[in-house]
């Protein structure tokens, strides 16, 4: 039985505009313990599809399983086994961290569960700060507090709704390696972001969104292989001529273009040279998760999506 199993999920919201369809029949299944990631551009559906998945909004067709237990009907059980780190900084701003963490507890019908939450505190490194008024604590801080109250009751499957968006290097590592951990141990991990390196070194299989439907599902390694060619990455200070801006990505300082093969690397290049850009820190590299997103969303149109996908393969 899958983690999750989406079944043709259509959302469609009522707008001053008239109706808007932000899931098209969206359909596919984790797996037990696999670390998937959810991508796609702002709006393309994510958090709605969460949303959907931890019972806060509503299909308007199709259903979601988690476990098998259906997040309408079966409610309670299918919200008992999700842990849900929202993407808002949501608390309660009266209670202290051990507070919130008891209160959580005592909503899923857990007592004494102060062994597990010492545990969650120094994983997360909120040790010094369990007396701590949630109002007092920094926006990371406050961060690590929803992670801890999203897995307090050991929930199998943890879902994370942009979980690093603007934390520091440091909690982004802790977080990571204690979500590692809990993923080794057997939990299912379903991540978005918008941190692409992050959901490269982390998810075996990704699924990308735009405008609500699927238009990329496969493992990893297999969507690294689709991009083609190389990136020829420099750094400069100035500008690009019109026929090379026009195929670059530029940020900051840094220019990626996309090359096929060598003949391509010489033109760009020789182009270069004859425009006078100061190149530094050249390099040509394979193309990352980045340029797999970019070619998916400039080109693909949606995968063939049947009433309900069988199980998907994956491989060990
Ligand atoms: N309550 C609502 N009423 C009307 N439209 C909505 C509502 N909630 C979301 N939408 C729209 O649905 C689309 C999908 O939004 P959603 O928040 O799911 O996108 P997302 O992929 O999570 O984006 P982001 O990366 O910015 O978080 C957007 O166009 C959004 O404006």
């Amino acid at each position: 039985m899958p983690a999750v199993s989406f079944q043709a999920v259509s959302k469609t919201f009522a707008t001053a505009k008239g109706p808007f369809q932000a899931l098209d029949k969206v359909s596919f299944d984790i797996e037990e313990g696999e670390f998937f990631g959810l991508l796609g551009p702002n709006g393309a559906g994510k958090t709605t599809l969460i949303s959907i998945l931890a019972g806060l909004a509503r299909a308007s067709s199709g259903r979601v399983l988690v476990q098998g237990s259906d997040t309408q009907s079966d409610f309670a059980t299918a919200r008992r086994k999700l842990g849900v780190v929202p993407q808002e900084l949501v608390f309660d701003p009266f209670f202290s961290v051990r507070e919130a963490l008891r209160f959580q507890s005592g909503y899923f019908g857990i007592r004494h569960n102060d062994t597990w939450i010492d545990e969650l505190l120094y994983h997360l490194g909120l040790e010094d700060k369990a007396q701590a008024n949630m109002r007092q604590l920094s926006g990371g801080m406050k961060r690590r507090v929803l992670v801890a109250l999203a897995l307090v009751h050991r929930p199998p499957i943890i879902v994370l709704d942009e979980p690093t968006a603007g934390v520091d290097v440091e909690l982004r590592q802790t977080l990571w390696q204690f979500i590692a951990r809990l993923n080794q141990e057997g939990h299912t991990v379903l991540l978005t972001t918008h941190y692409l390196e992050e959901a490269e070194a982390l998810c075996g299989r990704i699924a990308m969104l735009k405008n609500g439907q699927v238009v990329a599902l496969d493992r990893t390694s297999a969507l690294l292989k689709t991009a083609s060619g190389n990136v020829l990455q420099f750094k400069t200070g100035s500008p690009l001529p019109a026929e090379l801006a026009a195929l670059a990505r530029v940020t900051g300082r840094i220019v990626q273009l996309p090359a096929h093969d060598a003949l391509e690397i010489e033109r760009h290049l020789a182009t270069l040279r004859a425009a006078h850009v100061d190149v530094q820190d050249l390099e040509i590299r394979r193309p990352d998760l980045e340029d797999v997103f970019l070619q998916v969303m400039a080109t693909a149109s949606p995968l063939p999506q049947p009433e309900r996908i069988e199980r998907i393969e994956v491989a060990a």
